[in-house]
């Protein structure tokens, strides 16, 4: 079922398009990393096709309206402030704003599965404030999870992580995609996107240049054209494994 439906999306900045004529649908079961060097325009795509900025063409979530919206897609943003001195099951709890009606005891598991997915149980009362940026990062996945919806939009959410903290973020993600719902999330570790992403997009100056299976967009052309680099890619036992290794131009 497609939970995402983009055409034609574009943005302009000044006389400039920085996402150019893009037409993609995500679907149920996918974990679609968007990837593309700094400036490529994905912040700004995950946000136009929230309905956050102001394009052409169509986002079947932009065209929703705002409470239907909400119960249909969350959405991390790349910016992690946290503005209040509030305990993380408070914040945690704002991921519940768009279910009014769903009662006090739903809203509590929703956000009981949320810390747990997030591994957070033992944070439930601390100030967020007062926590590291990474954990804060795991708090603010946490909230968009409690959110409960079909489709999650996250701007660099494994930013910032540890290891064991990227690693369980993705396998979060993935395990999103494999109950049937839908994760996009712009990533900068290429390494991180070919093992866990089920589909990756790849942007260059707006344009979507890339759409497929990692091992089909992470190809030597591409790598050189669009981010400049060489790479080491291969299939192993314990699953694709990618390495930048050089810089070439
Ligand atoms: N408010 C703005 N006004 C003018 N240009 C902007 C604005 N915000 C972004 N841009 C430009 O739009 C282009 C795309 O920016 P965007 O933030 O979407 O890229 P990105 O792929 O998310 O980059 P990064 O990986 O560095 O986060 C860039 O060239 C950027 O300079």
């Amino acid at each position: 079922m497609s939970l995402l439906s983009l055409s034609h999306l574009t943005v302009r900045r000044g006389c400039c398009p920085v996402v150019d004529d893009v037409t993609l649908t995500v679907s149920g079961g996918e974990f679609v990393g968007l990837i593309g060097p700094n400036g490529a325009g994905k912040t700004t795509l995950l946000r136009a096709a929230m309905g956050l900025l102001p394009h052409d063409g169509q986002s079947s979530l932009a065209a929703l309206p705002a409470r239907l919206r909400a119960r249909a897609a969350a959405f991390l943003p790349q910016s992690r402030e946290i503005a209040w001195p509030v305990s993380v099951e408070a914040l945690v709890e704002l991921g519940r704003v768009p279910h009014p009606g769903a009662g006090a005891e739903a809203d509590r598991q929703a956000v009981d599965r949320a810390l747990a997915r997030m591994g957070l149980q033992g944070y439930r009362g601390r100030i967020a404030t007062a926590l590291s940026g990474g954990e804060q990062a795991r708090v603010l996945i946490a909230r968009t999870l409690a959110q409960e919806t079909p489709l999650l939009l996250a701007d660099e959410p494994v930013a910032g992580l540890d290891p064991e903290s990227q690693i369980r973020a993705m396998q979060v993600f993935a395990a999103l995609a494999a109950e049937g719902r839908a994760v996009v999330a712009s990533i900068h570790d290429l390494g991180l996107a070919a093992r866990h992403c089920t589909r990756l997009v790849m942007l260059a100056r707006g344009r979507l240049v890339a759409d497929g299976a990692p091992a089909v967009v992470l190809t030597p052309d591409n790598l050189a054209e669009v981010f400049g680099v060489r790479a080491y890619f291969a299939q192993t036992p314990d699953g694709p494994v990618f390495q930048p290794l050089g810089v070439i131009r």
